[in-house]
């Protein structure tokens, strides 16, 4: 049946300095720029938990302020409840106030932060190599750019301020307790360590569980995103079942391990619930018993009531910061590797200057492997001389190294041995943005970016005037159909392009690397078949861009190999042959045998005119 092998490795979840806590401090560093912001919130967030300590004790003034003198004189004195009351409306206010200022002032940082993050990740993945992204599926770094960046978040806005908030209610709380009964704090106190406890216990249950799920909707999403960009061939291969069943499965994985973790909350809530309205009873009979006996008075009863409210609360809250941290940790872990993952392309400390170069490309003895040492190179021995302004054409099985060799060019990898020379300068002692303006690409696929036809233009040099690019589409055969598009220069391609033909792709492509004006230009020949008309407005366009520039063309066509200074044939990652056509043909060999098999069916369809000097 179908498949779509899972090849690509998810990110690896086990690193050596996984929740370690100095990434913490790391994440300090985004937080630095705020710190300002962040001061304020802070001072905001002390007022507002400090201020909220007075609440009990105030409760507690109303509640003696409205039963004991009325129960005394048999005078209602309304004065006291009068000003309790009017006091604590002012109390609410403040503190309403500084929890909003502190709310806006931390979460302010919190987004700002994540702004930052997500912009130093994604800038950073630009820098990394294809060998990189060859290793890692699309689906689970864009899902380190949304999920893993938000749990950051939580703990740089929200969880900070709880923090800081339920220390100082926690330490307040307890001392305030102390203070109003001792005998009813420390029956109270009994139970913390009880809730501590079954928090630490379950909460380390509930956060594997937690990461379980994360990782199973991380791979979830993966496998969509595969099925969804690719929707197309899947669609033609009928396999929307396989990919339902796929997609499906990992959705009932996730499911799964979030019902194992909603059993384990609920678990943790009905016990938290327990022991929080046990105690409560106990401090209810204990304390009824106490203000029975007269030792204390039910105001203050009710006072020592809300303080311990307050501090149970903010000892549950605590336990679940920890596990916020926790995962957080777990996040910004994963987001520093990526940020740690060097482009494996050293550079240069002093880039010799290749500004504006001829186009002389040597490779010397060049190997190249994809894999580690000791396994077979994919180039070896690779030894060409081209001369500025000449066109080789690059021809072989499939499989021989044609697109490996081209891809050394920009550098998108090292050479393994030897050296690569852009006008007697060996590439990695370039600047590597230099020596890629220097070099275009037309690939066989051309990926459009989801945007206008100018701005897929522009994309080749965006300080172009608009009058350039109209240059760069007429010479790219490209003006006509442009000016037939509902909004011309600025109709929408449509994400990867869809909404234009290979063709008209290609040709937009083209203007892209006419506007770009590269001395080194690499072409991979489409194979797909175009129609007559449009293959040969691509091969004009084509045939313009090359006249002045080193050109390497991955050659499909008759044409194109016969009107190429010099044929290279490759076979399992070496040259083995190379001259002009006529030259292979009459010295037999491999590009003989590929002529023989490939060729002669399109030289017959080419009529006499090809068959001339053949
Ligand atoms: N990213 C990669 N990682 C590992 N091996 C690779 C990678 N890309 C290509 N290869 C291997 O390198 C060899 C040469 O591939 P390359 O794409 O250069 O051949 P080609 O001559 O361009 O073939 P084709 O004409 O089919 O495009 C192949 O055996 C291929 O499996």
């Amino acid at each position: 049946m179908f498949s779509r092998p899972n090849a690509r490795a998810a990110l690896p979840d086990t690193g050596p300095n996984r929740r370690d806590p100095a990434n913490l401090l790391r994440l300090l560093h985004y937080v630095k720029p705020y710190v300002a912001w962040l001061s304020l919130g802070i001072f905001s967030t002390l007022i507002s938990a400090g201020l909220s300590l007075v609440f009990p004790k105030l409760f507690g003034n109303l509640i003696d302020a409205s039963f004991l003198k009325r129960a005394g004189s048999g005078v209602a004195d309304t004065g006291p409840l009068d000003r309790i009351v009017l006091l604590l409306l002012g109390v609410f206010a403040v503190v309403a106030l500084f929890t909003a200022l502190q709310s806006f002032l931390i979460s302010r940082v919190g987004v700002r932060v994540v702004a930052d993050l997500r912009r130093a990740v994604f800038s950073h993945l630009l820098t990394l190599s294809p060998r990189f992204f060859a290793t890692r599926r699309t689906g689970e770094l864009t899902s380190r750019l949304t999920s893993d960046v938000s749990t950051v978040q939580t703990v740089v806005s929200s969880a900070l301020a709880q923090l800081l908030s339920q220390v100082v209610t926690l330490i307040g709380g307890v001392t305030l307790m102390v203070l109003t009964s001792f005998q009813l704090s420390l029956f109270t106190l009994a139970v913390i360590p009880l809730i501590i406890g079954t928090a630490v216990v379950i909460g380390l249950q509930i956060r594997k569980a937690a990461r379980e799920v994360q990782d199973k909707v991380a791979a979830a999403n993966a496998s969509a995103e595969e099925a969804i960009s690719g929707v197309r061939v899947v669609q033609s291969f009928t396999a929307e079942d396989v990919e339902r069943e796929r997609y499906g499965e990992g959705v009932e994985q996730s499911f799964a391990a979030s019902l194992r973790r909603i059993k384990l909350t609920s678990l943790m809530a009905g016990i938290m619930t327990f022991l929080a309205f046990g105690s409560l009873a106990g401090v209810l009979w204990y304390g009824g018993r106490q203000v029975l006996v007269g030792a204390i008075t039910p105001g203050k009863l009710v006072s020592f009531l809300f303080y311990a409210l307050q501090v149970g609360i903010n000892v549950g809250g605590l336990t679940g910061i920890f596990s916020q941290v926790q995962e957080a940790l777990g996040a910004s872990s994963r987001l520093f590797e990526l940020l740690d993952t060097k482009s494996e392309l050293p550079v240069s400390p002093a880039p010799q200057p290749l500004d504006r170069v001829a186009g002389r490309v040597q490779f010397e003895n060049v190997s190249f492997r994809y894999g580690d040492e000791g396994e077979l190179p994919t180039l070896s021995g690779l030894n060409l001389d081209v001369s500025p302004g000449q066109t080789v054409a690059l021809v072989g099985p499939s499989g021989a190294g044609k697109s490996t060799l081209v891809s050394l060019l920009p550098r998108f990898y090292d050479v393994t041995g030897g050296t690569l020379k852009v006008d007697g300068v060996d590439v990695r002692q370039a600047d590597l943005e230099e020596l890629r303006r220097q070099v275009g690409l037309v690939p066989q696929e051309t990926l459009l970016f989801s945007g206008s036809v100018a701005e897929n233009i522009l994309y080749g040099r965006p300080s172009a005037s608009q009058a350039e690019v109209e240059g760069a589409a007429r010479a790219a055969n490209a003006e006509e159909f442009i000016l037939r598009l509902p909004q011309g220069y600025a109709t929408a391609v449509g994400e990867r392009g869809v909404k234009l033909s290979g063709g008209q792709r290609q040709r937009v492509a083209i203007a892209r690397a006419i506007l770009k004006n590269p001395r080194i230009l690499i072409l991979d020949e489409a194979t797909s078949a175009l129609d007559n008309e449009s293959e040969a407005l691509v091969q004009d366009a084509l045939e313009k861009l090359m006249v002045g520039r080193t050109t390497f063309v991955i050659a499909h066509r008759l044409s194109t190999i016969r009107s190429a200074d010099l044929i290279v044939v490759m076979d399992a990652g070496r040259a083995v042959q190379r001259g002009t056509h006529a030259e292979l043909i009459a010295a037999g060999g491999l590009y003989k045998d590929l002529y023989d098999l490939q060729f002669r069916a399109e030289r017959r369809e080419q009529g006499p005119l090809a068959v001339q000097g053949v």
